[in-house]
This record gives structure tokens, sequence and C-alpha cells, in this order.
């Protein structure tokens, strides 16, 4: 009775016009709370099943907080395996090891009695050769020594394997673009030659030109992010990405096509495969781990400097990937669909003929190779294995690269 006097009173003192207003502002912080969620879940369907769920943004702490969410990744991922779990954890913490393993393991298949500065020279060598091959076929935009040399003000940071060449050789069609065809390795070989040396590497721009560089091996090199910052902190990065899991088995099958002697694919990816235990200190496997790469670079670039271009797409779609490019560098969009066409005998789409040269049009031999065939049941472990690694990567650069339905497609065209 008394709270119903009081009430009343209340009510009466205060003009109905000031409630209504309180209650049409609650109703509209309601309202813009559960439009945010839904289209936070509209842009990250899978979100509940992440341990981390929050966008990545640049604070240390964050980053921190992110280091932890990754290891106990391993802990909240119902799928995982207790042997999985445990290599995901120690990928992270063996990483350096992992690093001096890949050397080592290389040093050992290729040459036992060569020294790593000796296998480094004989790497840079192979690859010099391997590109001639591709830049001299696809050397589309001719090259003048007007201008001046200008460090880079993009670079294709990764991924290996992803369509890195690909992409670089699409890009150089462009006018507006002009970039070294050899891997510099810069950032991660040859730092201590300093930045004149890697300048010097460059070609002579014109003023609205753009300088690049292609180095896949920067995107998994701990001290590249740093040192390019150091360089120029405004600068665009490029990376291509692809399904790890076929990622993988390109580089193995790129080693393999040099070293026929390797183990096999199935033997390698595994420390123990009766335990079920994933070798993800291989460098064929480490590289994959995307989100685990790409802590690093957002420890010194901002989402918005950075540009991921689906390998994938760029393959059956070259031209909507080349769209988008441009359009992160600020270029016209001039390579277009005209620029391309479906190659039958390589199965992979190639540079139209341009009208100032002869060459072929396609990418070299060492690119589009035919992969061995793997073992399913690995396949499908590795695929367990990158999950939660992949929803990570989705969630921090806010774009789902579908690689989820790739196994599904597999695995029923397995069943069929
Ligand atoms: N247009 C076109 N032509 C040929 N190949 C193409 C093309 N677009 C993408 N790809 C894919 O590129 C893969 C090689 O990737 P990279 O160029 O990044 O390799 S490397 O890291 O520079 O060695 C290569 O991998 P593999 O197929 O495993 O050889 C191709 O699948």
């Amino acid at each position: 009775m008394a709270f119903w006097s009081s009430t009343s009173v209340f009510t009466s003192k205060v003009p109905r016009k000031i409630l209504f207003m309180f209650t049409l502002s609650l109703s509209v912080t309601y309202l813009f709370y559960s439009l945010m969620s839904c289209y936070n879940s509209l842009q990250f369907p899978l979100q509940e099943n992440y341990v981390y769920q929050g966008r990545l943004v640049t604070e240390e702490t964050t980053f921190v907080t992110l280091r932890e969410k990754l290891y106990s990744a391993t802990q909240g991922f119902t799928e995982f395996t207790e042997a999985e779990k445990t290599t995901a954890v120690s990928t992270v913490k063996d990483h350096a090891e992992a690093e001096q393993r890949t050397v080592e393991w290389i040093r050992t298949q290729t040459s036992p009695t060569k020294s790593a500065a000796a296998y480094h020279t004989v790497a840079l060598e192979r690859e010099r050769q391997e590109f001639s091959t591709t830049d001299s076929e696809l050397r589309v935009n001719s090259t003048s020594d007007y201008g001046e040399k200008k460090l880079p003000q993009a670079i294709i940071i990764g991924v290996k394997k992803g369509g890195t060449r690909a992409l670089l050789e699409a890009l150089r069609v462009h006018p507006d673009v002009r970039a070294v065809g050899n891997e510099p390795h810069f950032f991660d070989r040859n730092y201590e030659k300093g930045l004149d040396w890697y300048r010097d590497l460059m070609p002579s721009t014109l003023e609205g030109q753009i300088t690049m560089e292609k180095t896949p091996s920067y995107f998994v090199t701990n001290h590249a992010p740093k040192r390019i910052h150091s360089m120029a902190r405004d600068i665009k990065l490029i990376i291509v990405v692809r399904n790890p899991v076929t990622r993988a088995i390109s580089d193995y099958t790129q080693t393999l096509s040099k070293k026929p002697e390797i183990p096999t694919f199935e033997v390698l990816a595994f420390k123990n495969r009766t335990l079920g235990l994933i070798d993800a200190s291989w460098s064929a496997l480490r590289i994959g781990i995307y989100a685990l790469h790409l802590e690093t670079w957002m420890q010194y670039f901002p989402l918005s400097q950075m540009h991921f271009v689906s390998g994938e797409r760029l393959i059956v779609d070259p031209a909507g990937e080349m769209a988008k490019v441009q359009d992160f560098l600020g270029l016209k969009r001039i390579v277009t669909d005209k620029h391309f066409y479906f190659n039958k005998t390589k199965g992979f789409p190639c540079l139209k003929k341009p009208e100032d040269s002869s060459t072929p049009r396609c990418l070299g031999k060492s690119k589009g190779r035919t992969h061995p065939k793997i073992d399913p049941d690995v396949i499908r472990r590795l695929h367990k294995f990158y999950k939660p690694f992949n929803m990570m990567f989705y969630q921090m650069t806010g774009q789902n690269f579908e690689w989820e339905l790739e196994e599904d497609s597999e695995s029923r065209s397995s069943q069929d």
C-alpha cells in the first residue's frame, strides 16, 4: 500500500514526457547493441567455435591475450586429440628450434657435406634459374631505365606456394607497377647488405609508379616485420593465402621435384603416426599456421595496411582478385578479365599475349605442378589440425576463406 502510494506520487511528480524519453532511449540502446551483435555474427558465422572471440586490435595487451588464447585454443577445441594439442602448443614453443631443425633437415637431405651457407647459395642459384624462366617469359611491361630507383612501397610478403608469382606477374601488366623479378630475400637473408643494396635491386620508376617486390618467406620470418617497419612504416603488405593443407602438399611437391629421395609426405607429416602426433615443426606444415605468423605482423602494422588475396580465387577468378589488389594499392583498375584466358593444357589462367611481345604467357613448369596422391586419412587429420588456426585467422582478418568447405567436399567425394 505504502509502495503503491509512493509510486503514484513519483509518477504524478515526474512528467510523463520524461518517462517516455527515458524508455525510448533505453529501447534505442538495446536495439543498437542487438544490431551490433547481429552484424558480428553475420560477419563471423563460425565464431561460437572460436576460443578467441574478439576482433584483433593493435594493442600490446591484446596480443598477449591472443597468444594465451592461441595456446588455449588447443584445449578449447573438442575436435582436437590430446596428441594434436601437444603438437599445436609445441609448435609455438619450439619455433626457434623448428627453424634450426628445418635447416638441419634440408642440409642433411640435400648434401651432407655442404654447410648451411653453401646450401643457401645453391638454393639461391636454383631460385634464380627457376625464376629466369618465368621472368623472361612474363615480362610484359617493358623495362625502362628512366626515373629513379626507389625502395618498395608495397611488398608481397607471402605465403610460399600461395600463388605469389602469379599475382606479381599479373600486377606487372599494370603500367603503374614496376617490380623486381627475382626474390630479393633482403629482410631474411641479405639484411646486412644494407638498404642501398636493396634499393639498387629495384627497377627505376617514374612519378606515380609503384615499386614492388615479392619474397614469400618474409611472412614466416620473425624479424621481417620489425625490419620492414623501420624501412617504411606506411608500406602496403600483400599476403596470398591458400588452404594450408594444399599449400603444404605443394611445398612438399617442390622439394620432391629437387630431391626425389626424400621420405613420403605422410612420413614427414607425423612425429608419431600411430599416436596421431603431427609434426608441426616441419616447415611445410608450420608455414600454414597463418594466425601465428600474422600475429607478429600485427604488432607492427595495422590491418588496413595488409591485403589478403585468396590463392584459390586467384586461380578461378584472377580478374576479381586483381580488382581488389589494384584498389588496395590505389591503382586504376587496368588489369581486368581482358588480360586473362584459361589455358587448358596448363590448367591455369594465363596472361594474354601483349601486343608488343611474342613471349609465352603462362607461368613456368615450377608453377602448377601435379601433386602426389596423399593418404586421405592424413589429409583429414591435417584439416582437423589446422581448423582452429584457420578460424582464428578468419577472425583476425575479417575474411572467411572457406577452406573448411573444401574439406567437406573432399570428404564427400571420397565417400562416393
Ligand atoms: N596462373 C597461375 N599459373 C600457375 N600457377 C598458379 C597460377 N595461379 C596460382 N597458381 C599457384 O601458384 C602456386 C605457386 O605459388 P608461388 O608462386 O607463391 O610459389 S613460390 O613460393 O614462389 O615458389 C602453384 O602451386 P602448385 O600448383 O602447387 O605448383 C599454383 O597452384
